[in-house]
């Protein structure tokens, strides 16, 4: 009588010798070296892309604009570090030229301080950048505030001051440094949304609509430059940990101060760098860098709109009584 473990051992053998007796064996080895070969070209395609390019980092004093910092560094960029805060810039530029172990030749990395609510000091910031360096290979525009509230609660001078750090700012940069892109016929501009750039959830109006705005603004952006062989990166991250939720304002223009249980669960900033460093080196056009359910809550936002606005309201019927209890 041939046991159950006879049966599975007779079918092991036997797939092992249809493996070993064709053409399987040769053909695997064969597919694991090409996408080995592939893999080895995309990362020796990104260094040589990054290596003593000029890249601009807006938001590099925290979470995923500091990590961006350290893996351009790495991978050999001329950085341009910019942020409101003088300290943590010249901090982060010291613990970087400090660190060892490269396998490139990195460069000090230049600070520019400045307020993307602030206009003038855009476009003088802009100026000071071309004066340095002459050109600017890589624009990443990360920074960017949160919001959390009720709309009906909300200031006007909130939800303009969130369009301005998110939206007015990072256009306003981008403009300031595109004309010098078209004269070199080069150039790249990626700017950090959010999975809140694709669908809105209740109680993020400003953040949504700010991340909505831009995914808008730089996919006209793509299309008009093209012709002059600029490329255009719109990331859109799901959570990730870093102060954003502690840095949102709120309703009445306070700070929340709360690290909120999504913020905290959300991916390690490092990761989610190296996925941005990834995609510039690839020139993507567009990257989603989130979990299955807010990948599929974008799908299901356009092909079942009234199954996604009726979760939605749940979602704030949830919310709203969670905070009154
Ligand atoms: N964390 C998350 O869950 C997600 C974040 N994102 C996006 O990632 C980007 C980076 O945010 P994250 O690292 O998470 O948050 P952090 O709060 O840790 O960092 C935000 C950065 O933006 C800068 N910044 C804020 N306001 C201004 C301003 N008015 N002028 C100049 N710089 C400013 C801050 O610099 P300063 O020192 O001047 O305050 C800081 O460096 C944002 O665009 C955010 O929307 C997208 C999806 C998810
Ligand atoms: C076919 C089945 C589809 C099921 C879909 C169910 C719908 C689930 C809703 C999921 C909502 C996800 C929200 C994700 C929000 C997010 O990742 O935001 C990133 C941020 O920018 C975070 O900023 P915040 O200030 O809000 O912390």
């Amino acid at each position: 009588m041939v046991t159950e473990a006879t049966r599975k051992s007779l079918l092991k053998v036997r797939v092992m010798d249809f493996i070993t007796s064709t053409a399987v064996l040769p053909l695997l080895f064969g597919c694991v070296g090409v996408f080995s070969l592939f893999k080895l070209l995309q990362r020796m395609r990104t260094s040589a892309y990054l290596r003593n390019a000029v890249v601009v980092i807006t938001g590099a004093t925290s979470g995923l604009g500091r990590e961006c910092a350290r893996v351009f560094y790495t991978a050999g960029a001329k950085l341009v570090l910019c942020g409101r805060n003088r300290e943590a810039l010249e901090e982060l530029t010291e613990e970087l030229t400090a660190s060892l172990a490269t396998q490139v030749q990195t460069h000090r990395p230049y600070t520019v301080t400045f307020d993307l609510a602030d206009p003038g000091a855009i476009v003088a910031a802009a100026a000071e950048i071309l004066q340095r360096f002459g050109h600017v290979d890589v624009l990443l525009n990360n920074a960017g505030i949160s919001y959390r509230g009720a709309i009906v609660d909300t200031a006007t001078d909130v939800d303009k001051k969130v369009m301005e750090t998110n939206y007015f700012g990072p256009v306003a940069l981008t403009k300031a440094l595109l004309p010098s892109m078209i004269k070199r016929r080069q150039g790249h501009v990626v700017v950090i949304s959010s999975i809140q750039g694709k669908i809105s959830i209740p109680f993020r109006s400003a953040y949504a609509a700010s991340k909505h705005a831009t995914q808008a603004f730089f996919d006209c952006l793509r299309a008009e430059v093209e012709q002059y062989e600029i490329q255009v990166t719109v990331l859109s991250p799901g959570y990730i940990h870093t102060n954003l939720s502690l840095h949102a304002v709120t309703a009445d223009g306070s700070t929340y101060g709360v690290m909120d249980k999504t913020t905290a669960q959300g991916r390690s900033p490092v990761e989610v760098a190296r996925d941005v460093l990834a995609a510039v080196g690839k020139k993507k056009k567009e990257v989603i860098l989130a979990d299955l359910l807010p990948s599929l809550a974008i799908y299901l936002r356009t092909l079942a709109p009234g199954l996604f606005f009726s979760l939605m309201a749940s979602r704030a019927r949830k919310e709203r009584k969670s905070k009154n209890s």
